[in-house]
C-alpha cells in the first residue's frame, strides 16, 4: 500500500538576474527562491490500482513520482510504500518497484538491450529459468524479440520505449510508475503498451501509477484519477465521480465560414449558444451539432472551476 501524508516539497533555486550588470550582480549575490512544487499532500493508493496522475504542465506530478520511488527525499511529511520511506531505498523496496520515465534511460545506449537485462536480472538476483520465462513472454508481447541483440542507439523511439519497458517489469515489481509513458509513439505501439499493461494488472495485481498528458492513456491506464493543481489533489476518485456542478456535459460545435470564406468552428456551452450564433450571419453557419463532452473537456473544465 501506498501512504502519502502531509507531503509538502520545495525546491531550492536561484533568481536570474538580466543583462550584464546581472549576471556580475548574481556572481556575488545570488537571490535564493522556493518554489512549492507540491503542497500538503495526503493520499492512499491501494495494491492492484491503476492510477492516472494529470495535472497542467508543472503541476507537480513528476515530483510526486520521483518520491514515491525515492529519487527525491522528502523532508515534509510522510511517505511509505509497505512500510517503507523510498528515500532509503532498501532492496526490498528497489525490487517492489518498477520505473519507467519518459526523459530518462535505464538501457546502456551503445550495447544490445540483453545486455541491460542480463545485468538487472543478477541485480535483482532472479532465477535464471523464471528470468528467461519472462523475458521471453515480454519481448513477444511487445514483438521486440528480434531487437533485443542490436545496440540500443539504433533502436528507433517507439521500439527504445518497448525495451525500456521490459528493463521496468523484468523482476515482475508490485509497483510500477510510468512518467509519459507513449510521448511520441505511434498509434499502434500506444496499444501494445497498454495491453501489455493491462496483462500486468490482472495477472500480477500490479499497482500502476502513470503520469500523461494524453487522455487516451488515462482511460486505458487507469481505474481512479489523481488531478493535481499548482502542487495541490484537487480531485482523487473514479472521473465519473467528477463534481457535475463544475462540468457542463453537453457541447454545440459550430461551423462556419469567416469573411474570407475559411471554414471555422467554434465550442460552446449551451447557454452560450444563441449569444454566438446572434454575432455569426445567418448564411456564413454551415452546421451547428450537439455532442456531449469528451474527458479532455471535462478534466480542463474541472481544472478551471477550481482554480477561479
Ligand atoms: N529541480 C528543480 N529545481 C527547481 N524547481 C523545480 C525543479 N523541478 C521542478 N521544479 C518546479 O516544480 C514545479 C513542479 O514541477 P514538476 O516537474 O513536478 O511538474 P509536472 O506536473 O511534472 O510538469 P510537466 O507536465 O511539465 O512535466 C514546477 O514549478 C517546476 O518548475
Amino acid at each position: 500500500m501506498i501512504e502519502v501524508k502531509n507531503a509538502t516539497l520545495q525546491y531550492t533555486t536561484f533568481k536570474r538576474s538580466q543583462g550584464l550588470k546581472g549576471v556580475m550582480h548574481d556572481f556575488f549575490k545570488r537571490s535564493v527562491i522556493q518554489v512549492e512544487a507540491l503542497s500538503d499532500i495526503s493520499l492512499t493508493i491501494n495494491e492492484g490500482e491503476m492510477i492516472g496522475l494529470i495535472g497542467r504542465n508543472g503541476a507537480g506530478k513528476t515530483t510526486l513520482i520521483k518520491l514515491l520511488t525515492g529519487i527525491l527525499p522528502l523532508r515534509q511529511g510522510e511517505i511509505k510504500i509497505d512500510q517503507m520511506l523510498p528515500y532509503q531505498r532498501e532492496k526490498v523496496f528497489l525490487k517492489n518497484i518498477g520505473v519507467l520515465l519518459g526523459q530518462r534511460s535505464q538501457l546502456i545506449w551503445d550495447l544490445p538491450a540483453i545486455d541491460t537485462y542480463d545485468m538487472l536480472a543478477a541485480i535483482y538476483e532472479l532465477p535464471k529459468q523464471m528470468y528467461n520465462a519472462r523475458l521471453t513472454w515480454l519481448s513477444e508481447q511487445l514483438e521486440v524479440t528480434e531487437l533485443l541483440y542490436i545496440p540500443v542507439r539504433k533502436l528507433s523511439l517507439g521500439q527504445r520505449v518497448k525495451c525500456e519497458l521490459i528493463a521496468a517489469l523484468l523482476h515482475r515489481p508490485k509497483y510500477l510508475f510510468l512518467d509519459e509513458p507513449t510521448l511520441g509513439l505511434d498509434f499502434v505501439t500506444q496499444k501494445t503498451i497498454y495491453k501489455i499493461l493491462r496483462l500486468e494488472n490482472q495477472y500480477h495485481k500490479t499497482t500502476i501509477i502513470t503520469t500523461s498528458h494524453y487522455i487516451k492513456d488515462i482511460e486505458q491506464l487507469a481505474d481512479k484519477v489523481i488531478i493535481l493543481n499548482k502542487g495541490k489533489i484537487i480531485f482523487n476518485d473514479k472521473l465519473e465521480q467528477l463534481p457535475k456542478e463544475l462540468t457542463t456535459e453537453i457541447l454545440f460545435d459550430i461551423d462556419f465560414l469567416n469573411s474570407k470564406s475559411v471554414e471555422k468552428n467554434l465550442t460552446c456551452a449551451p447557454d452560450k449558444l444563441n449569444e454566438i450564433l446572434a454575432k455569426i450571419p445567418a448564411e456564413r453557419i454551415l452546421r451547428v451539432s450537439q455532442r456531449g463532452m469528451e474527458l479532455e473537456e471535462l478534466i480542463l473544465q474541472f481544472i478551471k472551476g477550481d482554480s477561479i
